[in-house]
């Protein structure tokens, strides 16, 4: 089904907001699209690397005469801007949103909406640890999973058109239940960015000594973490406190298995955890198999063998073996 909207508004224009200007530019999704955010630097960054054709601080010239309008700001914004955008929302206009959670954008925005314009929201799963407008890329949605979270009632024509709109940009769409979504996220997701922030943290707080030694030997487990803990605040901060009964949920489940690892550890339980570390190794390999990542290791690095030492870094005393 090809898609085109005469104008696209999007509201807060950081990562994922430049992402779809770039992307929906590209495929020619939209005739205009105009781009509103809070500050003034924002807006200007945006027009300097013109992700649109109308810029403003005013969401709701942005959003006048729109036919698609997506909040792309973090959820914690999302009341103050639809109260102050629903006045102008058009009859027959489908409004979505991209936030990672999406029970309480229901909440929120939906007793604002007016009567005739099509609630749908939406969350791609793709992003980045970063934001703002330079950080957009059109390929960021292209394999990728988008879901959407459409009430009973709207109109199947306007979430088809929803679902084209995304599928243009390269993603997979999926409709489901919005608590539904908040539960899966909670643990493919929010908890993830919860323990890679708690891991850095502990970090942080360790004595002087042995941190400048963690960042001296961070090529290890802990450099993985530091990427997604190096994620917007702001966003994650609404993250947590709008999805918090799924992710105390989904922590609870989650320290308890911790604690069955604890005591592996501490009895020396070698078979369960090479069951658990088994098991483990076989998700990785069928995301993979998905399509969701990628088999190179050390991602984001170059991935050619590294320049031989310019002496040996180990001198071995007693010859022989073939460990060296
Ligand atoms: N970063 C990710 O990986 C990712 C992935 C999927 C979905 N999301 C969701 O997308 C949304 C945006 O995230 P992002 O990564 O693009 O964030 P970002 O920080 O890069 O951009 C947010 C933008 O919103 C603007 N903004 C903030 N408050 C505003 C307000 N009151 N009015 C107008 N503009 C305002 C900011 O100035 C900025 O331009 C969030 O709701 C987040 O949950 C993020
Ligand atoms: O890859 C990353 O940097 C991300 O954190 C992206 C990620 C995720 O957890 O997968 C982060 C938040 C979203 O709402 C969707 C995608």
């Amino acid at each position: 089904m090809s898609v085109k909207f005469r104008k696209l508004a999007l509201i807060g224009i950081g990562l994922i907001g430049s992402s779809i200007a770039l992307a929906a530019r590209r495929q020619g999704l939209a005739e205009v699209i105009a781009i509103s955010t809070r500050k003034s630097e924002t807006l200007e960054e945006a027009r300097a690397l013109n992700l649109g054709d109308i810029y403003t601080l005013d969401a709701v010239e942005a959003v006048r005469g729109a036919d698609l309008v997506i909040l792309c700001t973090p959820v914690g914004a999302y009341e103050g801007v639809i109260k102050t955008i629903a006045g102008a929302l058009e009859p027959g206009a489908i409004l979505s949103d991209v936030g990672s959670v999406k029970a309480h954008v229901v909440k929120v925005v939906g007793p604002h909406v007016p009567e005739g314009v099509s609630f749908i929201p939406g969350h791609p799963i793709a992003g980045t640890e970063h934001s703002g407008p330079s950080a957009g890329f059109p390929e960021l949605f292209a394999g990728r999973w988008c879901v959407l979270t459409p009430a009973a009632d709207v109109p199947a024509a306007q979430v088809d058109k929803l679902v084209g709109f995304w599928e243009a940009m390269g993603s997979h769409v999926e409709c489901m239940d919005a608590a539904h979504h908040d539960m899966v996220l909670a643990i493919t997701s929010h908890i993830p960015h919860l323990i890679a922030y708690n891991i850095v943290g502990t970090v942080a707080d360790l004595e002087t000594a042995t941190q400048s030694e963690v960042i001296k030997f961070s090529a290890s487990g802990f450099r993985d973490f530091t990427r997604i803990a190096a994620s917007d605040p702001v966003m994650w901060r609404d993250v947590f406190l709008t999805n918090k009964e799924a992710v105390l949920e989904m922590l609870g489940r989650f320290l308890e298995d911790l604690s069955v690892l604890q005591r592996a550890v501490r009895t020396g339980d070698g078979p369960a955890l090479e069951a658990m570390f088994a098991r483990t190794r076989a998700i990785r390999r069928s995301i993979i198999s998905a399509g969701q990542e990628t088999a190179a290791a050390d991602f984001g690095r170059p991935h050619e063998a590294p320049p031989a030492p310019a002496a040996p870094l180990f001198v071995r005393e007693h010859g022989g073996g073939d460990d060296a």
